[in-house]
């Protein structure tokens, strides 16, 4: 399995073994110490889980365990249990998890493990429920055609697929951000108006919708309402061949997910965006609408696990003044500002200041710690579609659990005042166990690079 072998590889750990299978879909959780316990006859879940079922609510009750894990769990157990009362399916439940709850990593590895599976079914669901009642408006969208969405030099340095064609349309304002021209205008111009349309469609129908991320209120994902096809193609054969030449550290050539969204600004939208680094190991930004003013996205700096929440060191910060040390540049479409004393800088370009406004495509490494400032007319619609590499699969979602504690709640409400980093991440948080890893050995950081 491919969770095992990642786990094997990089701790070193006997890989987790969630289901001891007993015939017939039903599985064993196993105990703490690996060897099977002669009570876990008590302790039975379904392989597979009851579609049907419709869960009760734990939400009023303080529990050990979230809610929602208990809600989820519920499918999964036996039959019989289906129609008991709330209390006996609790306590069952509960005799599972307290059951795997003791220290360990190999305990909390089997709970994660539940927990991805659950959360992996219930997302499902969830798509499904969409893309089975929302009305595409430009269906010539959700498949990829390329001649239709690229401009002809970017297809042709897709299709030459060598180093020098790549950079031939690359321009790199500083190390690790690259900008070029990729979509056509008729593109963002669809993907605005799908856009719309969709979130009149959730307006009136009053779905609940998962917003993007941890920071934004607003905006969409688009993988969900049915785009996640076209965008696995857009990431498989256009964004990892340029990843494996330009990111090459952070695994580039291995993109093989993504989380496709678009974060929107303005009036009665997000504002900005905090400080963060992205849950991708390389990101690609398109600024799709470009009738607004202010929402400049600004980068300082890749920064390792260690220090993606360490202050900034204060001899550094003083090379830091937005207002005064950036210059136009104007690049094709690109409007582009660059740290005025950035060229020939060594220690500096490091911790390197960036400036963008519309119109902008970037790609760039999820760890190039970034934000947006405050659009301060008109709207701003951004594509952003976050590439992952297979191996940290597991971790994310605990880092994510992880970070939502230390940050004490939404990412939106921390700092914005450039001195320490959040992560943005998606939706995951259900257990709030964690393992506590996320290797990024490759990466330069700029904090421990100083
Ligand atoms: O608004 C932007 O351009 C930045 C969005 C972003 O960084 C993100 O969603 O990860
Ligand atoms: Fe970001």
């Amino acid at each position: 399995m491919a969770l095992e072998a990642s786990m094997g590889r990089r701790h070193h750990q006997t890989p987790p073994q969630p289901s001891s299978s007993a015939g017939n879909g039903v599985f064993f959780l196993m105990p703490p110490n690996g060897l099977p316990d002669t009570s876990t006859a008590r302790h039975r879940l379904r392989l597979n889980p009851s579609a049907e079922h419709n869960p009760d609510s734990y939400d009023d009750l303080q529990l050990e365990f979230s809610p929602l894990l208990f809600s989820s769990l519920e499918r999964y157990l036996p039959p019989a249990m289906l129609s008991m009362s709330r209390d006996a399916k609790l306590q069952y439940m509960r005799d599972i998890l307290l059951r795997y709850s003791p220290d360990g990593e190999r305990t909390r590895v089997r709970i994660l493990f539940i927990s991805i599976l659950l959360y992996i079914q219930r997302h499902k669901e969830y798509r499904q429920r969409i893309i089975s009642n929302y009305q595409p408006l430009h269906r010539e969208l959700y498949t990829m055609h390329a001649t239709n969405f690229f401009v002809p030099s970017f297809l042709k340095a897709i299709n030459e697929n060598t180093v020098e064609s790549f950079r031939s349309i690359m321009t790199e304002p500083i190390p690790g951000i690259y900008t070029f021209e990729m979509l056509q205008p008729h593109f963002c111009e669809m993907l605005l108006t799908e856009v719309d349309n969709f979130e009149r469609w959730i307006h009136e129908t009053k779905f609940r919708i998962m917003r993007p991320n941890t920071m934004n209120k607003f905006g969409a994902v688009l993988d969900d309402f049915g785009l996640e096809t076209m965008l696995s193609k857009l990431m498989n054969d256009f964004i990892r061949p340029i990843s494996r030449v330009f990111f090459p550290d952070v695994g580039g050539s291995t993109l093989d997910s993504h989380h496709g969204f678009v974060v929107e600004y303005g009036m009665d939208r997000d504002v900005e965006l905090g400080f963060h680094v992205d849950d991708s190991e390389v990101t690609l930004n398109v600024c799709v609408g470009s009738d607004f003013s202010g929402g400049e996205l600004f980068f300082r700096g890749v920064r390792c696990d260690n220090h993606v929440n360490s202050e900034t060191k204060s001899d550094v910060d003083e090379l830091i003044n937005l207002e005064s040390a950036v210059y136009p540049v104007v690049l094709h479409d690109v409007k582009l500002y660059r740290l005025d004393n950035y060229l020939g800088a060594s220690k500096e370009s490091r911790l390197l200041h960036c400036h963008f406004s519309a119109y902008y495509q970037i790609l760039h490494r999820g760890r190039h710690r970034h934000g947006a400032r405050a659009t301060t007319s008109g709207c701003r619609v951004n594509l952003l579609l976050w590439c992952r590499r297979p191996s940290l699969a597991l971790f994310r979602l605990n880092t994510m659990s992880r970070l939502r504690r230390c940050e004490g709640g939404r990412g939106g409400e921390r700092q914005v005042d450039g001195k320490s980093t959040c992560r943005l991440s998606f939706m995951f948080s259900m257990t709030g166990l964690e393992l506590g890893m996320w290797i990024y050995s490759e990466l330069v950081c700029s904090y421990c690079g100083l």
